[in-house]
């Protein structure tokens, strides 16, 4: 079929819906000025886990008391939300992003969710996220306790996910997004560092990563949320680790291994329905053609090299962990991802 395409006021852009013109020079603008010229980097990072923390304060048992879901409301009532445990350090990437919704016009809500989308973008082996715009402004903020905790346990955090619509199996595709990730606050001795050894990429090795024995606390831990991972300079969640070892979603976990294309495209559907959490998609518009189409990524999984396929926890029963190349040199210790 041939989609009739409007030219855009600016002369460079056509759209094929006349208000996502307004949308290129945001998306130009959060490249350069917010993500650093297109990186897949801190800002990306914690852009990325904001669209999560702003969407999940919902609840379809609650209704309106439950929260607006992807309405903005952690910038809008920035000074109650957070506060919040669950949102540590959230108030950085709030107070960098503030200023381009102020400067734009364009409300927190929408903002939010084009950001994540448009800084994953910078990231190899990512999908092109759904953008729909169209949110209007956030009238109240999410109660707390709506965010999942990493020393929450499985039956709670699928719990917590049940009620804003979200199946074990959509969980575990979220969680790709501890792919290109970073904690600053579960042990402050040591910010920046990274769930797998690839945190500027949108791979797999997060899934192999997180299913390694762990022998280690790459600081001072354990902290509170935190178990012992598999290499220097890694960090794991308790969350993850359950999640890939619980009987409802181990498999689910595993199937993710070396299967990039089931990986992103499970991330992506996840995702549209995270991004309108609370939200009337009837009255958006599809934007999608404004997020840039991100780098491929062509490599495989390995096992991170000093370690083997024997250091494998497989918990999946209905089906063997994937064998995989290990990768060569010597051990591999991982590098935090450096402060904007
Ligand atoms: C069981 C659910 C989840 C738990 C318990 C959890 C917990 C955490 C924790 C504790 C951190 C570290 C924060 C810090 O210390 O700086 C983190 C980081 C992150 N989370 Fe999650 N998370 C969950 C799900 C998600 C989802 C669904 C998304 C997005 C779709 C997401 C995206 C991220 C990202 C991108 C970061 C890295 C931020 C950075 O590098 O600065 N998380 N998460
Ligand atoms: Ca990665
Ligand atoms: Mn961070």
């Amino acid at each position: 079929a041939i989609t009739r395409r409007v030219a855009c006021p600016d002369g460079v852009h056509t759209a094929t819906n006349a208000a996502c013109c307004a949308l290129f020079p945001i998306v130009d603008d959060i490249q350069t000025n917010l993500f650093d010229g297109g990186e897949c980097g801190e800002e990306t990072h914690e852009s990325l886990r904001l669209t999560f923390h702003d969407a999940i304060g919902f609840s379809l048992s609650k209704g309106a008391a439950g929260g607006g879901g992807a309405d903005g409301s952690m910038i809008t009532f920035a000074d109650i939300e957070t506060n919040f445990h669950a949102n540590n350090g959230i108030d950085e990437i709030v107070g960098e992003q503030a200023p381009f919704i102020a400067k734009h016009n364009i409300t927190a809500g929408d903002f939010i969710q084009l950001a994540g989308a448009v800084g994953l973008s910078n990231c190899p082996g990512a999908p092109q996220l759904e953008f729909l715009f169209g949110r209007p402004a956030a009238t109240a903020p999410a109660p707390d306790l709506t965010v999942p905790e990493p020393f929450d346990t499985i039956t709670d955090i699928l719990a917590r996910f049940a009620d804003t619509g979200f199946s074990p199996a959509e969980v575990v595709a979220l969680l790709a997004s501890h792919t290109v990730a970073a904690a600053d606050h579960v042990d402050p001795s040591i910010p920046g560092t990274p769930f797998d050894s690839t945190p500027f990429t949108f791979d797999t090795q997060v899934f192999v990563e997180v299913q390694l024995r762990g022998t280690l606390f790459p600081g001072d831990g354990p902290n509170q949320g935190e178990v012992q991972s598999p290499l220097h300079g890694e960090i794991r969640l308790q969350s993850d680790h359950d999640l890939a070892r619980d009987s409802r979603t181990a498999c689910f976990w595993q199937a993710n291994v070396n299967q990039q294309a089931h990986m992103a495209s499970s991330f992506k559907a996840a995702m549209a329905k995270l991004a309108v959490l609370g939200q009337d998609t009837s009255t958006m518009v599809d934007c999608s053609e404004v997020i840039p189409v991100p780098p491929p990524f062509t490599g495989t999984a390995t096992i991170p090299a000093g370690l083997s396929q024997n250091d494998i926890e497989q918990a999946c029963a209905t089906a063997p962990f994937p064998a995989l190349q290990v990768a060569p040199g010597p051990q591999t210790s991982v590098a935090p991802v450096p402060p904007s």
